[in-house]
């Protein structure tokens, strides 16, 4: 698999870091303006470092595109006419559609719209993946890069606006409640190293209840909250003060930006 990542920078870097994790890539260009920062991943044998996005393009077949949304149009033009029946173009580009791709490289492309997170450095992205009629025929290869790093879900295109707020944005929202409850433990007496590894792995293991048990939050609450217990009592308190209330008006407001991003 020879890839080319073009837009190293928050979320390309942790795909690139995914990639290698993976052992994903025979060969991985990485571009950016400038590259002085991202130097030390040539030391990766098989990683090129570039600011040369054609010669990324020349040398790669599948193509991830992880740019600012009004750097795309302009990267597109300037390879478009790289561009071959080898190459499978992947946007992770929000509030970008298909159709403005097409309107810009054609629609006798391979192209998918792909939405992982930051996680997929540590190989465990939940990614969102839908294609334009022709990428139907590479949707299957795009599955198998992203479930190396991670677990995929092939979703129809109206929901992926939504889908960048529930898997991308939430990662930060995660984090939100994970140094939230950090504080929470620091205060009733946890140095602030412990308070986090309390957090995060009782975090972690919540996930993984729900995981590997398929059940519904609430059966995995009922098993928790000890009638007239400590639990209710704290978790009553928490909706009293608005917590699943605020964290769903979050994620509308999140979706709202995006339509006003993808007005540019
Ligand atoms: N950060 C995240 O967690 C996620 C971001 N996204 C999307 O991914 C895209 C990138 O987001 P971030 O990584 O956060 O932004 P970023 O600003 O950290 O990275 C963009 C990179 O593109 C580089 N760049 C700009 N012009 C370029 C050019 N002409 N050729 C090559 N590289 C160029 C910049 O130097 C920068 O390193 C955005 O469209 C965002 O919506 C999607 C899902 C998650
Ligand atoms: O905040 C943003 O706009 C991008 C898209 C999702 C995560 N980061």
């Amino acid at each position: 698999m020879k890839i080319a990542i073009i837009g190293a920078g928050n979320l390309g870097l942790a795909i690139a870091k995914g990639v290698l994790h993976s052992n994903g890539a025979t060969t991985m260009y990485l571009t950016k303006r400038n590259t002085t920062e991202i130097m030390d991943f040539e030391k990766y044998g098989n990683v090129t470092v570039t600011w040369d996005n054609r010669e990324a393009v020349k040398k790669s077949d599948i193509l991830i595109f992880a740019v600012q949304p009004g750097h795309f149009s302009g990267i597109l033009e300037d390879i478009l006419d790289l561009l071959t029946e080898k190459h499978v173009i992947i946007s992770t580009i929000t509030g970008f559609s298909i159709s403005k791709i097409e309107e810009i490289i054609g629609s006798d492309k391979y192209i998918i719209r792909s939405m992982p997170n930051t996680a997929i450095s540590v190989g465990n992205s939940m990614t969102c993946l839908c294609s334009n009629e022709l990428g139907e025929k590479r949707i299957d290869l795009s599955k198998a890069i992203f479930n190396r790093m991670g677990h995929t879900l092939e979703i129809p295109e109206e929901q992926m606006q939504a889908a960048t707020v529930i898997c991308a944005s939430g990662i930060a929202f995660w984090m939100r409640l994970i140094r939230a409850t950090t504080q929470g433990a620091i205060q009733l007496g946890f140095d602030a190293k412990e308070a986090q590894e309390l957090a995060m792995h009782t975090c972690n293991g919540a996930a993984s209840l729900l995981i590997e048990s398929k059940s519904h939050p609430e059966e995995e609450i009922d098993r928790v909250t000890t009638p007239k217990g400590c639990t209710i009592s704290g978790l009553n308190e928490m909706e009293h003060q608005g917590l699943s209330s605020s964290l769903i008006r979050g994620i509308v407001t999140s979706f709202e930006k995006i339509s006003q991003i993808r007005k540019g």
